[in-house]
């Protein structure tokens, strides 16, 4: 099958998006294009290999994504709940990385501090694919960027906008791949939900070479002007459910709806992660309307999903033959 190849700069793990080089991410996105464009015809590529997924955390997209593209790959995909395993009952994550990468031919992992998943990578003898920390997730973003290459035709130039709270995995996500891509990004959050100043120094740099940008404000509407992609974000994450209220009024401003979208460009479209709470950090009206992205960028979770599976193992492997 011709394919678009991935270079021999993918990383042994994908632990965030600046794990990849610019290049290397562009090269993930078309091939996860090819692989959306003509889904089956893979099941060769890892004929008789193995994933271990662990959640910590509930999971809906990456959790389906993440096994159906491993079965398109060939692939058996292991979904496990940290509570069925030993390491849910104190046998420490490194012991279980050994013995798992033993096992299996890549390992993903959804969890709290990130410092697991780079603990995870520090032990394997496989990939390990952050399937979401509490400060990133880098295979919503290459679903996102799918989505909006989709729809604009090109990333690099465009105008984003990121609403709501600017500390989040999301939003940390989204940023790296906002400068990798050279795209343009204004962040809105509350002062209190300020995106952290050593992750906007490190995207800065790249920034320079990529020619994107980012910005800060507190105020939605001057985040939006002139944005092509306006993102909504939950405003309460998985890892804060303790800070409900306090979280619930500070991000009251920073909703999404058919108002704000009116000062953002005309062809601008709508971009949330999803689980959203409708009415809250988005309205239905927005979700549901034209302007939405939204189910296109949940629906290149798989081929995103299957592109990185495809890329990280099948590289470690010949790096490891
Ligand atoms: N699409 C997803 O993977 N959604 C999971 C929730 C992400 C959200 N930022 C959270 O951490 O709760």
């Amino acid at each position: 099958m011709n394919h678009p190849t991935v270079n021999g700069d993918i990383p042994g793990h994908l632990l965030r998006v600046s794990d990849l080089a610019p290049e290397t991410l562009a090269a993930v996105l078309d091939l996860a294009a090819a692989m959306k464009q003509e889904p089956l015809g893979w099941e060769r590529s890892l004929h008789g290999a193995a994933i271990g997924c662990i959640f910590e955390k509930p999971s809906t997209r990456t959790r389906v994504s993440l096994a159906t593209a491993a079965h398109r790959l060939g692939m058996r995909a292991l979904v496990l709940n940290r509570d069925e395993l030993q390491l849910g009952h104190g046998e420490t994550l490194s012991d279980t990385t050994r013995v798992l990468s033993s096992f299996l031919d890549a390992l993903t992992m959804r969890t709290f501090a990130h410092e697991n998943v780079e603990e995870m990578a520090d032990v394997a003898t496989v990939p390990v694919i952050n399937a979401l920390s509490d400060t990133h997730h880098p295979c919503q973003s290459l679903a996102d960027l799918l989505a909006l290459r989709e729809h604009f035709g090109t990333l690099a130039g465009l105008r984003a906008a990121f609403i709501g709270d600017g500390t989040s995995n999301t939003c940390n996500s989204f940023l790296e791949a906002c400068a990798a891509s050279g795209m343009h990004l204004v962040i809105a959050t509350p002062p209190e939900y300020e995106t952290d100043g050593d992750l906007l120094r490190d995207v800065r740099e790249l920034m320079a070479r990529t020619g994107g940008s980012v910005t800060l404000t507190t105020e939605p509407v001057d985040a939006v002007a002139g944005a092509q992609a306006v993102y909504a974000e939950v405003w309460v994450s998985m890892d804060k459910h303790h800070e409900r209220a306090e979280r619930t009024a500070r991000l009251a401003r920073y909703r999404v709806d058919d108002e704000l979208l009116d000062h953002a460009a005309e062809d601008a479209v709508a971009l949330h992660c999803l689980p959203a709470v409708r009415g809250q950090e988005i309205t239905s009206d927005v979700l549901d309307g034209p302007r939405s992205l939204v189910w296109n960028q949940a629906a290149n979770r798989l081929p995103t999903a299957q592109a990185v599976l495809h890329s990280l193992i099948t590289v470690s492997r010949r790096r490891a033959s």
